[in-house]
């Protein structure tokens, strides 16, 4: 591609590969950032904004965007302060996908039950960094110094095995649903961070003048992480028992409720937590509301 092409574009990195890709192509879509990326290019121009996408490993992208060569990014949390670039990077929005924790590990059936009994001992892992801080922290609070220091080795994957392979004493990686843990054998004895995939934008922006097409990406972007999030719940029920009604539903600012052709009879609708409609459809049953609706939202604006 020509390099001239991307004069005048906002630049945005998305994941090239890896657990965050095809969310991150799937919240583009739900944002109408409409590209065609060229097979093995990672480089591409969105067709309807003045926007270039640009693919790269998720764990380089903050430093991408921190050091102001990109504007925009998707990544994970975890990565950002790997990256040491928490302070160049502004996370805009979390995007509620790429959850897990980064925990400290070590054999199931080993006589390591705590961090302390790592302390001073060998960890392998491919957060270098944040599990240095973490040990480093360990160390002075236990006053180890120099040799008796943890020791901490590097590894780009499957750090799962290293403890097998006699590398390592414990690990810190990343844990989702905790099936690699389990299946090498190891058991979480601390967490280090919880993690999700975030929005960020460089604190060193190209162009003061992309502030408004930033707006409007994070703008789109929220929509469509809120209405993953959310669900409409309609239902008819007693103005008596309205107040109650309220308190069960009450929206994000206030429920919508309008009055029903029946004498003493109104319609609610209001915006709950996908997570808690359940518990909120029993408690309207208890309250005598009825003809209780559930509706997916496509989009939003919150
Ligand atoms: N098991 C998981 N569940 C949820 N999110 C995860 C998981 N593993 C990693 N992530 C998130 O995805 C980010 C990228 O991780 P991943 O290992 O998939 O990327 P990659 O190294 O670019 O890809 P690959 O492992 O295919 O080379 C991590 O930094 C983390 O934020
Ligand atoms: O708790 P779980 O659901 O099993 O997920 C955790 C695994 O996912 C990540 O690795 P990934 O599969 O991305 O491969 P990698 O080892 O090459 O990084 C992470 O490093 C763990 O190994």
């Amino acid at each position: 591609m020509n390099l001239q092409a991307l004069d005048g574009r906002l630049l945005f990195a998305v994941p090239k590969k890896g657990r965050l890709h095809d969310k991150c192509l799937q919240l583009l879509s739900g944002a109408d950032i409409q590209f065609l990326r060229p097979h093995r290019l990672d480089v591409c121009l969105v067709m309807n904004h003045p926007i270039a996408l640009i693919f790269l490993p998720a764990a380089d992208i903050p430093s991408f965007v921190g050091n102001g060569n990109v504007d925009l990014g998707l990544t994970g949390h975890d990565v950002i302060l790997e990256a040491c670039m928490q302070d160049r990077v502004t996370e805009v929005q979390r995007l509620g996908f790429g959850k897990c924790s980064l925990q400290v590990q070590a054999p199931e059936h080993g006589s390591i039950k705590t961090v302390e009994d790592l302390a001073g001992k060998r960890i392998v892992t491919s957060f270098e960094v944040v599990a240095g801080e973490y040990f480093d922290k360990l160390d002075d609070r236990l006053n180890l110094v120099g040799d008796q220091k943890t020791k901490i080795q590097y590894v780009g994957g499957s750090v799962e095995a290293a403890c097998a392979l006699g590398l390592a004493d414990g690990i810190v990686d990343l844990v989702e649903s905790g099936e690699t843990m389990r299946a090498a054998g190891l058991r979480a004895i601390a967490t280090v961070l919880e993690t999700e995939a975030v929005l960020i934008k460089s604190n060193s922006p190209s162009r003061p003048d992309f502030t408004p097409l930033i707006n409007m990406v994070a703008s789109r972007i929220a929509g469509v992480v809120a209405a993953e999030k959310y669900v409409v719940c309609s239902y008819n029920v007693h103005r008596d028992v309205l107040p109650k009604a309220v308190q069960i539903t009450p929206g994000r600012r206030a429920p919508t409720v309008s009055p029903l052709d029946q004498e003493g009879w109104v319609a609610v609708s209001a915006m709950v937590l996908k997570k808690n409609c359940a518990r909120i459809m029993d408690d309207l049953v208890k309250i005598d509301a009825q003809d209780i609706l559930i509706f997916n939202l496509d989009n939003c604006r919150v």
